[in-house]
């Protein structure tokens, strides 16, 4: 279990630190995706790996390779997959592996396609096996079969397909099957965003909203965004709010520590239910080692949500551990509650403080 399992958990879209996109989000960010790489905020690496990928390809005249980006969620998958439409100047079609549930679904979308489309396949890892086997074939040798009939009539009818850029995104490419993860010419794995990224992602988009931002402002809205730019955007429109109804508008940096504080985001980046369980488990447990299940009792949540919704950022931030005993706090969650752990750590606690 690590921090991409958060993607397909409910709860974590209703968190205002949740990194999966919302209504509101799904809304508004249209407007604020960068439309071209020289746009595009950090991830320097993948950023001139793929310029490179498009301009050979445009030099060629060919259709770019196929894609595959890999990271968490709201880190710029979609975006930069419409980047890569744009720049190899080509139409795009969008859809998702849990839309794909037939490998007939594949096959219509896939005959639609025009020379040069980029398929942007969300979540390319929960696509149906029968679909899969498909694309393989489509990503190849551009071409499909489509079985017509049923049982031992059945018949295969070869279609051959246009050339097209297959972009996949995955928060998880260690688990995609190896002939598919093969069959990418070019794999991108998006990192975390640093802080410094994150303030010019926020200096933009207040630009694009018409929101006045000075740079300390920026900065601790920036901080508590958890590596996440679409996190970063969902602070910039609360932030923006609480600046219209309680002073001028302008977003400074007290401005944000109070907005962010009626949110209850902290300067890290936690919310109320990331400190629940740390909360539970240093001053109930003592800082662990603590079961799982009964961590979960204690902060009254499913463990489901204990697990997948809180503690993979927890584990991110060095604030908490799993380890064969139980959920340990390190010694930074004592010092980030403003807490002095026991004497004499726990048994399971004695690695993490050097005992
Ligand atoms: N590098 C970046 N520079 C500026 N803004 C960015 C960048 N990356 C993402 N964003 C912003 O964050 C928002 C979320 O990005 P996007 O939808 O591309 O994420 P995603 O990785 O596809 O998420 P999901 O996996 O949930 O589909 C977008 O509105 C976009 O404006």
């Amino acid at each position: 279990m690590n921090w991409d399992d958060t993607t397909d958990t409910g709860a974590d879209a209703e968190r205002l630190v949740g990194a999966v996109a919302d209504r509101e989000d799904q809304a508004v960010e249209a407007a604020l995706r960068p439309k071209d790489l020289g746009e595009f905020i950090g991830q320097e690496k993948v950023r001139e790996q793929l310029d490179l990928v498009l301009r050979a390809a445009r030099a060629r005249g060919a259709t770019a390779d196929h894609v595959l980006l890999s990271g968490a969620p709201g880190l710029g998958k979609t975006t930069l997959s419409m980047i890569i439409a744009a720049e190899m100047g080509a139409p795009i079609r969008i859809t998702s592996g849990p839309a794909i549930q037939h490998a007939g679904d594949l096959a219509a979308i896939l005959s639609s396609l025009q020379e040069g489309e980029v398929l942007f396949l969300d979540e390319i890892h929960r696509m149906s096996r029968p679909a899969e086997e498909m694309l393989y074939m489509a990503m190849e040798d551009f071409r499909v079969d489509v079985i017509v009939g049923k049982g031992p009539g059945a018949t295969a009818i070869p279609l051959e397909l246009p050339p097209f850029t297959l972009v996949g995104a995955t928060t998880r490419a260690g688990l995609l099957p190896p002939p598919l993860r093969d069959r990418f010419g070019f794999t991108a794995h998006m990192e975390f965003y640093e802080p410094r990224e994150l303030e010019r992602v926020v200096h933009r988009s207040a630009n694009l909203l018409d929101v006045e931002i000075d740079p300390a402002g920026a900065a601790e809205i920036a901080g508590r965004s958890r590596g996440t730019p679409r996190i970063a955007n969902r602070l910039l429109r609360r932030v923006r709010d609480y600046a219209q109804v309680k002073a001028d508008g302008q977003i400074t940096r007290e401005i944000a520590h109070a907005a962010l504080a009626v949110y209850e985001v902290d300067e890290r980046g936690l919310d109320r239910l990331d400190r629940a369980v740390l909360e539970a488990l240093l001053k109930l447990f003592g800082g662990g080692p603590v079961g799982l299940s009964t961590l979960a009792v204690a902060v009254g949540e499913e463990r489901e949500t204990v697990e997948e919704v809180a503690e993979p950022f927890l584990v991110r931030e060095g604030l908490l551990a799993r380890t064969p005993r139980g959920r340990v706090a390190t010694p930074a969650a004592w010092s980030h509650l403003g807490l002095t752990p026991p004497r004499g750590t726990g048994p399971g606690q004695q690695d993490l403080f050097g005992a």
